[in-house]
């Protein structure tokens, strides 16, 4: 009998080419996706050395980052940078035979929203992008990371990769989430648990009836946030949920071939006494409805909690840091949480931006105006997460409440197009980052939960979704 195997280990150990003396392996990558930020010095590289890219129908191109979320967008991208690494991406997909996805194209939205939209995200592959939310595949039970653009060149020129394994981390959450805690909030709550850099050198396994109970979009959200937790990535292993989301997807196996690859997916498994080398556990029926109110994605605290004062602290170089947050976000140690007034609210992106996250907030906010003083924007994933909105009502339902009804992209995610804060606006947003500037320059940024952030922006103020009517 062979020793018993985490989920990591054996798809790991099925990915492997060759195994040098000192650990050090090159992978088989089954998927790459590429998006137009880290891709186009990776192209550059191939054309200076006269190579191909190895396995083109294994790659997918799709442009997020720099596309305006305006309905003017078909028009052409009016920022000059941005336009320039829309076209190089346009350019390089023709060149190298890659199949590409532009701004115009139905199937366009956030790489990681797109790849299981398609079936090209399945369970038991290697999945590479060079961004470091590719964690979000994972939740397939795929083993799923962020790679730099040196990698890129690498896994579009061999179709492998150079990885040393790393060590593995069991996140077990027990029991039942209540009404309106959500899977943002568990991951902001392990954030919290375990820091941001918790996770580092390890890949998290995420189990427990907590984890068994989410879609699988609540899944992309827990897995999405294990790179904000340090981690090389997060899974989830495969199970009848993912199997029915899987099946039937442009690119999933079909007939005799999905019969094989169920079986092979049914393996995928982490072995009875499997050893990990960190476990953490979580209580799901003790979770609030969390708010982050620092510049770090471990800021976080109930709602129903209140802006901590960093003197508590005794670690010197962490109060000082924290200090520094406090003055950055503009607010008083004491100060209630749901007394913390909103400027604007964000909801979208590859945490937050799919079909189940904006039927929670059409439940919020139907029949209801967004305060006077919010300027509120919902950006849909994706092109079909968009007509998916549509086709139900959903879009007449934000409108009618005065949200902005935006084309699909990164958006205010990420200060890389038009969407972005102005200084010291503050904004409820349901992204994974709140670093200084992530969401424009010297902006404000809480990270909440889609309910949560709709919920405010109908407030004015941070609220208790448990409380809702
Ligand atoms: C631009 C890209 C490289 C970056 C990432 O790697 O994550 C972005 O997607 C982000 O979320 O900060
Ligand atoms: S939505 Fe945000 S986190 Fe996701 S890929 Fe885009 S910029 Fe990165």
């Amino acid at each position: 009998m062979s020793a018993p195997r985490t989920l990591y280990d054996k798809i790991f150990d099925d990915h492997i080419v060759d195994r040098q003396d000192d650990g050090t392996c090159l992978l088989y990558i089954d998927r790459h996706l590429v998006h137009e930020v880290t891709s186009p010095q990776a192209f550059e590289g191939l054309r200076m050395s006269g190579r191909k890219v190895r396995h083109p129908e294994k790659t997918l191109a799709v442009v997020d980052h720099n596309v305006s979320t305006s309905p003017e967008r078909k028009f052409g991208i009016k920022n000059e940078e941005s336009r320039i690494q829309v076209e190089a991406l346009a350019r390089n997909a023709r060149d190298f035979g890659v199949e590409y996805y532009s701004e115009n194209d139905i199937r366009q939205g956030i790489v990681h929203i797109i790849g299981p939209e398609q079936g090209f995200t399945l369970p038991g592959m290697t999945i590479v992008c060079g961004d470091s939310h590719t964690s979000t595949h994972g939740a397939f039970g795929a083993l799923a990371h962020g790679i730099g653009t040196s990698e890129v060149e690498h896994v579009l020129a061999t179709q492998t990769l150079i990885q040393r394994k790393a060590k593995n981390m069991l996140v077990r959450v027990d029991g039942q989430l209540p009404e309106g805690v959500t899977a943002k909030d568990i991951i902001l709550a392990i954030i919290g648990e375990i820091g941001t850099a918790g996770g580092t050198g390890y890949v998290i396994e995420y189990a427990g009836e907590a984890i068994r109970a989410l879609s699988m979009e609540g899944r992309m959200t827990i897995c999405n946030m294990s790179i904000e937790g340090g981690a090389r990535a997060g899974l989830i292993a495969a199970d009848e949920t993912t199997f029915a989301y899987v099946k039937d997807k442009p690119r999933a196996p079909k007939g005799a071939a999905w019969d094989a690859a169920l079986e092979y997916w049914k393996t995928l498994q982490s072995d009875e006494g499997a050893h990990f080398d960190k476990v953490i556990v979580l209580d799901a029926a003790k979770l609030p409805p969390i708010v982050s109110w620092g510049s770090s994605p471990e800021d976080v605290v109930s709602v129903q909690g209140i802006v901590p004062n960093p003197e508590d602290i005794t670690d010197e170089n962490k109060r000082t840091s924290k200090q520094r947050a406090l003055d950055y976000m503009g607010l008083t140690p004491g100060t209630k949480i749901t007394d913390i007034s909103l400027d604007r609210v964000f909801i979208g992106s590859c945490t937050n931006g799919r079909i189940e996250d904006l039927r929670a907030v059409a439940k919020v906010v139907e029949g209801k105006k967004v305060s006077a003083h919010v300027d509120a924007m919902i950006v849909p994933g994706s092109g079909l997460v968009k007509e998916q909105a549509e086709a139900e009502g959903l879009d007449k339902i934000f409108l009618a409440a005065g949200f902005d009804w935006r084309e699909p992209g990164c958006s205010m995610c990420l200060a890389m197009n038009d969407d972005r804060l102005k200084p010291h606006e503050r904004c409820a947003s349901t992204s994974n980052r709140n670093f200084e500037g992530r969401q424009g320059f010297k902006g404000r940024t809480h990270l909440v939960s889609p309910a949560m952030a709709a919920a405010a922006a109908i407030a004015g103020h941070f609220v208790d979704i448990r409380d809702w009517k």
